[in-house]
């Protein structure tokens, strides 16, 4: 599966302690990251994390292509609701795209941590998600 994670600033260090919990469900599947998200998690975790520019910097943009393109499975988007974030249409833009395409997108601790124990027990099939055009 193709695995998107982000997090806003004042969410970062939950992301980190979410990815070192479930280290060993996401190591089997191809991790996908706006920057400084993804450098923080190779540096805290060391799982292979192909990263996407900062998400003020249009890395927000870049995985929602992917995400029109068919090319993720999965959104892990830790947003911060009480910070004025100046990028703000492109991450409105990028959970509209998840809904668009069915695509399960978990934006809090609780329903990320729901998503990767579903990932662990196998519970999620790949390319499950409906294309628009289908
Ligand atoms: O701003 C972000 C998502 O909107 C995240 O970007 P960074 O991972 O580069 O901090």
């Amino acid at each position: 599966m193709k695995i998107a994670l982000i997090a806003h600033d004042k969410k970062k260090d939950l992301m980190i302690e979410l990815a070192k919990t479930f280290v060993n469900v996401l190591k089997k599947h191809q991790l996908f990251a706006t920057g400084t998200t993804g450098r923080l998690i190779i540096e805290h975790t060391g799982l292979d994390v192909r990263r996407m520019k900062s998400g003020p910097l249009g890395g927000d943009q870049q995985i929602g292509s992917m995400v029109a393109d068919g090319q993720l499975d999965l959104v892990i988007f830790l947003r911060d609701p009480l910070t004025a974030q100046p990028h703000e249409p492109d991450v409105s833009a990028l959970l509209r795209l998840c809904d668009v395409f069915a695509i399960p997108l978990a934006t809090n601790l609780s329903s990320a941590r729901i998503m990767l124990k579903a990932l662990e027990e196998e519970q999620i099939e790949n390319q499950f998600h409906l294309r628009k055009d289908e």
